[in-house]
């Protein structure tokens, strides 16, 4: 099988410059990786970006790139009040994509690890999303939810991480319903060579994961960034409560087991 060709930096950059000029965002694990590509991809679309992490120092590294629109805030959304979120008169967009697990075979996990990852995945992400709703609602603001593709089809060594991932999807579904004020999306990207993963998997591993998707390759981050850049401009405008899969088809095909 020949692997689709990965499209360059600059032919995943479709939506025209100055696209979200004016729009105020705020992106959540903004300091690493796909957070990081996201961010710096809506400023250079026009967009004011309040980015959020723990690691004030990775924030740091996000702000010297990408200039005075964006401003951030260090803080754990697992363990302090969305307080940051309620105080938002005004809110465009909502990215949702602080997050992650530990890969462990599910009769290892303990229910503390298992609520933290239900906590990291879902239940602090329910409560952004309740903090952010009336600045949203002011301004018919979307959100983007990063999740796991197809996490209703299984995923031994996540049982964990699925059922959160799954959940998600199920909160976006039903409170794009609820909130027709706001659109909301869950985005699942395939795998993305990001340090986050590299952490979880050794290359090898992520090798044979990227090989057997169906298009036989990785999504990159640019691709990613590009995909939320445009669930929160207008040709979005038709879009509620699905789930994205920008995964090169992996959602189609049993999920490697990862751990026993
Ligand atoms: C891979 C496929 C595609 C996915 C890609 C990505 O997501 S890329 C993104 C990749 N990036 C990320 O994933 C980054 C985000 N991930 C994280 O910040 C953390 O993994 C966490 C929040 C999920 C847990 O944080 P924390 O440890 O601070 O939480 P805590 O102190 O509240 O609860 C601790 C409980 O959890 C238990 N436990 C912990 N590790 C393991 C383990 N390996 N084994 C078994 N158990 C484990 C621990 O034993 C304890 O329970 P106990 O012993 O008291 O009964
Ligand atoms: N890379 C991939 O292949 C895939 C990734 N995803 C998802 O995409 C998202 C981004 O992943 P990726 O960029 O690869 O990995 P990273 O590990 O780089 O991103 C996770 C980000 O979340 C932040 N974060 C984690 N816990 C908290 C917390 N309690 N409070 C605030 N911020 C937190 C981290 O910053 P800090 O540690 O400073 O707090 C970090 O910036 C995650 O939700 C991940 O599960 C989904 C599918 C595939």
């Amino acid at each position: 099988m020949t692997a689709a060709p990965r499209p360059s930096p600059e032919e995943c950059k479709v939506l025209p410059a100055g696209a979200l000029r004016d729009r105020f965002a705020v992106v959540t694990g903004a300091g690493s990786g796909i957070g990081r590509a996201v961010t710096l991809r809506l400023v250079e679309l026009g967009a004011s970006v309040m980015g959020v992490g723990r690691r004030a120092e990775r924030l740091a590294e996000t702000a010297a790139l990408a200039g005075h629109r964006f401003t951030y805030r260090a803080l754990d959304i697992r363990h302090e009040p969305p307080d940051f979120l309620a105080e938002l008169a005004e809110l465009d967009l909502l990215v949702n994509n602080a997050g992650g697990q530990f890969i462990a075979p599910a009769a290892e996990i303990s229910r503390r690890g298992f609520d933290a990852v239900l906590d990291l995945n879902l239940t602090a992400q329910a409560a952004l999303l309740q903090a952010a709703r009336p600045g949203l609602a002011a301004r018919g603001g979307r959100v983007v939810n990063l999740s796991l593709s197809a996490p209703d089809r299984g995923i031994p060594g996540l049982v964990h991480s699925a059922a959160a991932r799954a959940g998600i999807a199920a909160l976006t579904r039903s409170l794009a319903r609820q909130w027709p004020a706001i659109k909301l999306f869950c985005l699942a990207p395939g795998t993305v060579l990001t340090a986050g993963v590299g952490e979880e998997l050794p290359p090898e591993e992520l090798a044979g994961i990227v090989e057997r998707t169906p298009l036989g390759r990785d999504t990159s981050l640019d691709e990613v960034a590009e995909w939320v850049a445009a669930l929160g401009c207008g040709i979005a405008d038709a879009v509620s409560g699905a789930l994205i899969e920008v995964d090169g088809g992996s959602g189609l095909v049993a999920a490697a087991a990862l751990a026993g």
